[in-house]
């Protein structure tokens, strides 16, 4: 018998870096730069609320401040635009992030293409994926960052190593495999038309999983040894939260494994108030 996975706690890891940052925006503070975020929640939905809560509650945590600015679900695309251009001139503003996903009558693309790249610390302009792609420094997307972090936390080996990738959104299946492509590994993408899902899965030293839906994956599906992240943030029935991997299972056979939750979630907020801080400093030499 193969011991059990080491787990990666998410917000172990979130805690210390908050620690460290916390440090460095004192320091900042000191010479007049207070990094702020503002964050645009339009509608009501209860998880993009709570969301927006953690986020909030992080940046206080850190000594970075923040605003929430609450428009309502029928506002217009219009006006959406004409308050992304009034924080873009907002000196104060360093970091903008606008909550998806957005009411369907607004054009999402359309929204995160106006945030000023110099502020998009979501990571999500084409300006900024773009200069991901070609291995600039710029904003990365907060999950796929936080991942990468969470693995270097381990010193976990990510060249020459074959990593998997299952789903393909923009915000994290896509620019994830980017970012271990750009550590060296070899990348595969898998997906919903993917067929024999678990031949791949199996050949798999780092197994991403970020579809958005419960238990897509357990131990048959692993390697033993695999490094399996789940991205999943499903909740259920009974109100409790759970990942796209079935945890019991598949830590049985991987090496490491982060939970859902206290994993991946908790740094996605981090890595955003690291962007922030990046934006205040950029913003303050230019
Ligand atoms: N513009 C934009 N940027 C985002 O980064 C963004 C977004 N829109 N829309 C929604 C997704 C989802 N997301 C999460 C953040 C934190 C947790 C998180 O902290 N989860 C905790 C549990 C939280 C709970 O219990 O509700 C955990 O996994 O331990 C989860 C999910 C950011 N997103």
């Amino acid at each position: 018998m193969s011991k059990t996975a080491e787990v990666i706690n998410g917000k172990d890891l979130s805690h210390e870096l908050k620690m460290e940052m916390k440090q460095e925006v004192a320091q900042l503070e000191k010479e007049g730069i207070v990094p702020h975020l503002t964050v645009v929640l339009v509608g009501e939905d209860p998880a993009s609320k709570s969301y927006v809560s953690g986020k909030q509650k992080a940046c206080t945590e850190t000594g970075m401040s923040s605003d929430l600015i609450k428009l309502d679900e029928t506002v217009t695309e219009e006006e959406l635009l004409k308050l992304i251009d009034k924080l873009n001139h907002d000196n104060h503003v360093h970091g903008i992030l606008v909550q998806l996903p957005l009411p369907k009558h607004i054009a999402e693309q359309k929204v995160i293409e106006a945030i000023d790249p110099s502020k998009d610390v979501d990571g999500f302009h084409p300006v900024s994926i773009g200069r991901m792609m070609i291995g600039e420094d710029t904003f990365l997307p907060c999950t796929p960052y936080g991942i990468i972090t969470m693995l270097k936390s381990k010193n976990i080996e990510i060249s020459g190593k074959h990593a998997v990738i299952v789903g393909r959104s923009n915000i994290v299946g896509k620019p994830v495999g980017q970012l271990l492509l750009n550590e060296n590994a070899t990348v595969t993408y898998c997906h919903s038309r993917t067929k024999n899902l678990r031949e791949f899965t199996k050949s798999a030293d780092i197994l991403v999983v970020a579809v958005g839906k419960p238990h897509v994956i357990n131990g048959e599906d692993v390697k033993e040894g695999a490094v399996v992240i789940d991205v999943g943030v499903n909740r259920i029935e009974d109100g409790s939260l759970t990942g796209d991997v079935d945890f019991d299972s598949a830590k049985e056979k991987a090496s490491y494994i982060t939970p859902v939750p206290k994993g991946v979630g908790p740094m996605t907020i981090t890595m955003l108030l690291k962007n922030t801080i990046k934006a205040a400093k950029e913003l303050n030499r230019k």
